[in-house]
């Protein structure tokens, strides 16, 4: 006989008891029961497990209470799922999503939503990529796909600066556009929550690649873009 807990309603925690999950009318609180994990993280994920059980005793923490019994399990899944861009990569988001036209004025994309860790101490930062330009050299993306390079390179352990790199860099590459430009702008809880905690601190890190970099026209128009909120 197996047994899971449920809990939450309107803030309030009440455990109930349930038999089976057929059983259960907490659809909801109950998807995490089933294990959506793919075979082939299964092991990765029991170890996570175990490792956040393993944390948990050592904060003091009584892992066997009710709140925290299926705590460990689903923290590493939270965990494979904040890393997943480990698991992407651009070429696989690309795959015929490129295509031509014949547009050589600026493509540009804003406030991309972001959520990454930094790498030193795996807390969040997050923000938004404000904005993402290329100048097409007649390849063009599917837009989507410019967010969706975002989140290859965000779901990882990450520097602001490297991230912001690597998405101007991906952009480059796959379309060899006349240029590309990227700003990100983030807080980081690392900031925030612990250390010097400022909480109103935002970075903003660009990268300008092309002809951003090297025509003073263009990365002028690119400013006033930025300005123009
Ligand atoms: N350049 C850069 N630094 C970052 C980023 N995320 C976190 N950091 C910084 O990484 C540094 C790590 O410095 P350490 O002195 O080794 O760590 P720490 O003692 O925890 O530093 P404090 O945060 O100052 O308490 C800190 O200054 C963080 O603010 C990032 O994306 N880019
Ligand atoms: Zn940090």
């Amino acid at each position: 006989m197996e047994f899971h807990y449920a809990s939450e309603f309107n803030g309030n925690v009440s455990v109930s008891k349930l038999n089976k999950h057929n059983e259960c009318k907490h659809n909801d609180l109950c998807k995490e029961e089933k294990d959506s994990t793919a075979p082939e993280d299964r092991s990765a994920v029991s170890c996570m497990e175990k490792a956040y059980s393993t944390i948990l005793k050592e904060l003091g923490e009584d892992v066997e209470r009710e709140g925290l019994l299926r705590t460990p399990l689903r923290a590493a899944k939270a965990m494979k799922f904040f890393t997943k861009g480990y698991q992407e990569t651009v070429q696989d988001i690309l795959n015929d999503a490129i295509f031509d036209e014949n547009h050589h004025e600026v493509v540009l994309v804003k406030d991309i939503d972001l959520f990454s860790l930094c790498e030193h101490h795996l807390v969040p930062f997050f923000g938004k990529v404000a904005h993402i330009a290329y100048l097409p050299n007649r390849r063009v993306v599917g837009l989507s796909k410019l967010a969706r390079i975002v989140e290859v390179y965000s779901r990882r352990f990450q520097v602001q600066e490297r991230l912001t790199k690597q998405i101007a860099m991906a952009i480059n590459e796959a379309l060899e556009p006349a240029g590309v430009a990227v700003v990100i702008e983030a807080a980081h809880m690392c900031m925030v929550m612990r250390g010097v905690q400022k909480i109103n601190a935002n970075t903003v890190t660009s990268v300008l690649l092309g002809t951003y970099k090297t025509d003073p026209k263009l990365r002028e128009e690119f400013l006033s873009h930025i300005h123009r909120k």
